[in-house]
């Protein structure tokens, strides 16, 4: 029928694009959208000429009856649509793929490269050297060779080109973010493939083919073509999102962030030198990235959404926030905590009141164990502000306070608002410094957002006691004020022996009714957010209030702390996305 081909498309490519295209959509930054048609162009353009050649030169045909009849330089409008799709397929699969990445966190210089990461770079270049020959060489033959000839001649030149250009960090990223967008696509091309030249949608030349088959009627060169395409595509991607990297980790490289400027200049990051990456960054970027996945599920996976340079900023800031309150949570005695906050203290003074001259370094290696370096050395501080910080300490001064005396810490309600002010309103107030920092926009009505984060703290903050009361009472600390569980006919000692029971429910019930009223109030405020960080922070904050929800429900919980199950977590950050980027 003259629609075969058309309908291949109809039936299978189209529908798996619209599908992906519907999972992604929310996601997708106006990056990615440039790039996605920067690539189809490039995949377009590079392939007319050769696919024209094989059709003319009676490689490739198409029964007449099969098409819909319309044609560029002898190419079918529906192989020039094959192009589209299978490059757009393949993108977005990639993007789907390495959202969860922090891609910066893998580039080395040189010298930091393992060595199977040097010899396997290499090596690379070297095969597709090697295959680009023979493939020129099975072309001149003019044998049965001649189209596996052709796709070697036609591709290994490129992928030589995009290997080159990011083949160490194609080597040091995870399978699952270069493996996987390649494999994924290329296999489920495969059985399409198969099904078309079995119908004899199209039809490739027995002269010109080896006459192996990899399945079923799967020609071997087909089956190399589309692994060797979506090669092309992933490799493509992988250089580009190489100089998107580079550009997001060194802001003193490069000052603008880069969903501010244009690709070419974005590419021109891609020239720095190796030698040039200040690998002390990365290797702290990697330990922050590290500690985000281990401590917290909810903001690693609401990270994933942030764009670049705010990312790392927060990630930054994340680790620094944890690595003080373990210091202080991990101390034998009280004394040695209240030792750390005062030390913390020093390094801020260090950075934000001495005069220029001060050392930061030394004092941070004076005065810290190694593992505290680089969260100490990467604190943005010239992004954030001081006071908020120094308030964080005082809050966990509070945390020491259960250790000290007799008489916890948390009397009265109101003890509990000021100390969630302090550990959590503080890291509100932080991540809009980093959010207005890394705007292009004009920001207007900053003090109404200043005091909705601190709002939205406490309530997070809430959330964060309500899930953790049997956690936190196995050590010796109970956050809900001694006034509740009077009322409730308890003691501190009776919550401490037993922290589950009716009596807690109906505690844990009342302060998620305070969280969610807190949440309500300054929810709205966060549409007023700038473009960049407004969906991210959104999904930060819906991601954990889905565990009040999930513990208000009466939830799911593990040895006492609630779980939101995967699916719904996704689900959150998928429906949150879809709202409000
Ligand atoms: C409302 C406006 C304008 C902005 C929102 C500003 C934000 C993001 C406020 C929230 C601030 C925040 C992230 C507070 C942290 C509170 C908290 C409960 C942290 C708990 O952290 P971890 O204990 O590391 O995490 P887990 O609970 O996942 O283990």
């Amino acid at each position: 029928m003259f629609f075969d081909y058309a309908l291949v498309h109809v039936k299978f490519t189209i529908p798996l694009a619209g599908l992906l295209t519907f999972l992604i959509k929310p996601f997708l930054t106006y990056l990615d959208v440039t790039r996605i048609l920067f690539l189809v162009t490039v995949a377009v353009t590079a392939t007319i000429p050769w696919d024209s050649y094989l059709i003319r030169t009676g490689v490739w045909t198409y029964p007449e009856d099969g098409v819909l009849g319309a044609s560029l330089f002898s190419i079918p409008v529906e192989e020039l649509f094959f192009f589209v799709i299978q490059t757009y397929i393949t993108s977005l699969v990639y993007i789907f793929c390495n959202k969860p990445i922090l891609l910066a966190q893998y580039l080395t210089t040189r010298e930091a490269r393992p060595e199977w990461v040097r010899q396997g770079k290499a090596f690379g270049q070297f095969l597709f050297v090697a295959l680009t020959a023979f493939g020129g060489y099975l072309v001149i033959q003019n044998d049965q060779r001649t189209y596996l000839g052709l796709i070697l001649a036609w591709a290994c030149p490129v992928l030589c080109m995009t290997w080159s250009l990011s083949g160490d960090l194609i080597l040091a990223l995870p399978w699952t973010s270069t493996v996987l967008p390649i494999m994924a696509p290329t296999i489920y091309l495969w059985f399409v493939d198969e099904l078309s030249l079995r119908q004899g949608i199209w039809t490739i030349e027995d002269d010109t083919k080896l006459g192996s088959q990899l399945f079923g009627k799967l020609d071997l060169e087909e089956a190399i073509f589309f692994l060797i395409s979506n090669m092309l595509v992933v490799f493509g991607l992988l250089a580009f999102d190489k100089a998107t990297a580079v550009h997001d980790a060194f802001p003193e490289l490069f000052p603008q962030p880069s969903s501010s400027v244009p690709i070419m200049s974005l590419l021109r990051a891609r020239a720095v030198p190796s030698s040039q990456y200040d690998m002390q960054r990365i290797v702290g970027i990697q330990e922050s990235v590290a500690r985000l996945q281990k401590k917290s599920r909810s903001f690693h996976i609401a990270s994933s959404v942030f764009p670049g340079r705010a990312r790392i900023d927060l990630t930054l800031l994340y680790s620094y926030c944890r690595l003080a309150d373990d210091l202080i949570d991990d101390a034998e005695t009280p004394e040695e905590a209240l030792n750390w906050i005062s030390k913390l203290k020093g390094h801020l003074d260090s950075v934000y009141c001495a005069p220029k001259a001060a050392n930061v370094g030394h004092f941070i290696r004076a005065n810290f164990p190694p593992s505290a370096h680089s969260a100490l050395n990467l604190l943005p501080t010239h992004v954030i502000s001081s006071e908020p910080l120094y308030e964080l300490l005082e809050g966990f001064r509070t945390d020491v306070e259960f250790k000290m005396s007799d008489r916890p810490p948390i009397q009265e309600e109101e003890h509990l608002e000021l100390y969630a002010s302090r550990v959590a309103s503080t890291i509100g107030e932080l991540c809009l410094d980093v959010i207005f920092h890394h705007t292009l926009q004009k920001v207007e009505n900053k003090r109404a957002l200043y005091s909705a984060a601190k709002e939205m703290g406490i309530a997070l903050q809430y959330v964060n006691i309500a899930r953790d009361v049997v956690v936190d009472a196995k050590i010796g600390r109970v956050y809900l004020p001694t006034s509740w569980l009077e009322e409730e006919g308890m003691t501190t000692e009776m919550v401490l022996k037993k922290p589950t029971g009716p009596q807690i429910d109906v505690m844990r019930r009342r302060l998620l009714g305070k969280a969610f009223q807190r949440y309500r109030n300054s929810r709205p405020a966060m549409d007023l957010i700038p473009k960049e960080g407004r969906g991210p922070m959104i999904v930060a904050v819906e991601s954990y209030m889905e565990i009040g929800r999930v513990l208000a429900e009466g939830g799911l919980r593990v040895e006492g702390k609630a779980t939101v199950p995967a699916w719904r977590r996704i689900g959150v950050v998928w429906k949150t996305a879809l709202r409000n980027f």
